[in-house]
């Protein structure tokens, strides 16, 4: 997948990362690193508008998890395949879903630790509660390519590494910001590495330690 091509991505007139050109590859597992403001959000948020262009099905784990907090964690779930429907089904499932969306949702709720808290208002979870929420909301809506910024950093170390693997069966590609260089080791097939406004590595886990923790000295 042909992503960016020599891209400036930012905000205003000064980019926060300046010639950016990344192909991704069908069965990889990206994770960017980087200090934080270091562009790892900026430059998910540009993979997966690129992705959006090309068709693919995407899934999202937004930094700020982006969950309804009125609503159960099972209703939050069942948003991931809202534009899969029409309004008036939409609508149907917000009252009463439908037995087979009722079960897919328990499924993934299950998945990540949660079925207890289905019918809980999110806005009465803990963080790492929340976080996992929408954690199934992706992989309820399933697709191409999950992008996720820090999608795992509320749980706890062994539910992060249980987590990983859900992540890693159930998309055949991956692209996160983890800021856990442990967890990132464990995961990716291939890390980036964000400094000073560039690509500062890009290659498999297996490069120096020394060079990854040079990217969060200043
Ligand atoms: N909406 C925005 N408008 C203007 N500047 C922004 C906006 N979002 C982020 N920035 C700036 O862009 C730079 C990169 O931010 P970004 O969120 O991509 O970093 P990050 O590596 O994801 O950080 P963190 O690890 O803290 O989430 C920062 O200097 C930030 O202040």
């Amino acid at each position: 997948m042909h992503l960016l091509d020599a891209a400036d991505l930012g905000y205003g007139a000064a980019p926060v990362l300046r010639g950016v050109t990344l192909h991704v590859a069908v069965g990889e597992r990206v994770v960017l690193l980087g200090r934080s403001g270091a562009g790892k959000s900026t430059l998910l948020a540009a993979v997966r508008q690129a992705l959006l262009d090309q068709g693919r099905r995407v899934a999202l784990v937004p930094q700020d998890h982006a969950l309804v907090p009125q609503l159960s964690a099972l209703r939050n779930v069942l948003m991931g395949r809202l534009d899969d429907h029409g309004a008036v089904y939409n609508l149907a499932t917000l009252i009463r879903p439908r037995r087979a969306d009722r079960d897919a949702a328990m499924t993934v709720l299950d998945q990540v630790g949660l079925c207890p808290e289905a019918d809980r208002a999110v806005e009465t979870l803990s963080g790492g509660q929340k976080q996992r929420v929408a954690l199934a909301r992706a992989l309820y809506r399933g697709g191409d390519v999950l992008v996720g910024d820090e999608p795992l950093s509320a749980v706890d170390p062994a539910q992060a590494d249980r987590l990983a693997g859900v992540i890693r069966d159930a998309f055949p590609t991956a692209i996160l910001a983890l800021h856990d260089v442990d967890l990132a080791l464990g995961f990716a097939t291939r890390l980036i590495g964000l400094k000073h406004g560039q690509v500062l590595l890009d290659g498999a886990p297996d490069i120096p330690r020394d060079l990854i923790e040079a990217l969060y000295a200043r």
